[in-house]
C-alpha cells in the first residue's frame, strides 16, 4: 500500500514541483503515472524511494510514514524497493548476471544464492540466455529488461519503474511492460511513469499529473 497525503514538493524555494497530492494505491495494482513532462512524476517516485523528502504532507509505504524516517533509514526502505530509476545504469563493465547478483551480494548473500537468484530473475524478463553477456552488447530494451531483473531480485513488494519504456520502439516497449505486468500477479504493486499515453490501457488505474498537480483522479482504465 502506498499512500500519499497531501503532500508537496518545492525545490530551493522555487516554484512547487508536486502540489496538495493524495491518493492511496492498494497492494497488487499496475498503475501509470502520466503527464507531460516536467509535470512532476520523477518526483514523485523519488519520495516514494526517499531520495526526495516532501516539503509538507506524508507518505506512508506499507504502513510506515517513511517522511520521518532518519537518515540511516533510508537504505533499508530502499531495498524492500524495486527501483527502476533514469539515472541508475548497468555497469558496463560486468556482465548481465553480475550486474543482476549485486543488489544481493552488497545485502550479504552468498555467491551462490545470488547467482541462483540472479538468474531466476533474468528468466523472468525472458533473458537468461544473455547472463554471460555485457550491457552494452544489448539493445535498449534488452538493457532495460536486464534493470527490471536487478530491481527484482531482492523480491521487493513495490516497483517503481520511471520512463522504463523511453525511447523503445513499441515492440520492445510492449516486452518491458510485459515483464512488469507479469509480477503484478505475485501481489507487487508497480508504478511506472510515462509520458507515452499509448500504452496507459494497459494499467488497473492511471495517475494524471499536470504542473505538480493531480488533475484526473482515478481513472480506471483496463
Ligand atoms: N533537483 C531538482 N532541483 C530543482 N528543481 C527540480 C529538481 N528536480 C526536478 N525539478 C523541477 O521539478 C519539476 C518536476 O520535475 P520532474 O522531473 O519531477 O518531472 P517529470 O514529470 O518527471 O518530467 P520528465 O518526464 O521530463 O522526467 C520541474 O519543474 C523540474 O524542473
Amino acid at each position: 500500500m502506498i499512500e500519499f497525503e497531501n503532500v508537496s514538493k518545492q525545490y530551493n524555494r522555487g516554484g512547487y514541483a508536486l502540489q496538495d497530492i493524495s491518493f492511496s494505491i492498494p497492494d497488487g495494482e499496475l498503475v501509470f503515472l502520466a503527464g507531460p513532462s516536467g509535470a512532476g512524476k520523477s518526483t514523485l517516485l523519488k519520495m516514494i524511494a526517499g531520495i526526495e523528502k516532501p516539503s509538507s504532507g506524508r507518505i506512508i509505504v506499507n504502513g510506515q510514514d517513511i517522511t520521518r524516517l532518519r537518515a540511516g533509514s533510508i537504505p533499508y526502505l530502499r531495498r524492500k524497493l524495486g527501483l527502476i530509476l533514469q539515472d541508475q545504469h548497468l555497469l558496463n563493465d560486468r556482465n548481465v548476471l553480475s550486474n543482476v547478483m549485486l543488489p544481493l551480494i552488497v545485502t550479504g548473500a552468498s555467491a551462490t544464492e545470488a547467482d541462483g537468484r540472479a538468474r531466476a530473475a533474468l528468466e523472468k524478463v525472458g533473458l537468461a540466455d544473455k547472463a554471460g553477456a555485457y550491457p552494452l552488447e544489448l539493445s535498449g530494451g534488452e538493457q532495460q529488461r536486464i534493470a527490471i531483473a536487478r530491481a527484482i531480485v531482492n523480491r521487493p513488494k513495490i516497483i517503481l519503474a520511471d520512463e522504463p519504456t523511453a525511447f523503445l520502439d513499441r515492440d520492445n516497449a510492449n516486452k518491458v511492460l510485459n515483464a512488469l505486468k507479469a509480477f503484478r500477479s505475485a501481489g507487487v504493486t508497480c508504478l511506472i511513469s510515462s509520458h507515452d499515453e499509448q500504452f496507459l490501457d494497459q494499467a488497473s488505474r492511471v495517475i494524471y499529473l499536470q504542473q505538480g498537480r493531480l488533475t484526473d483522479h482515478w481513472h480506471d482504465a483496463a
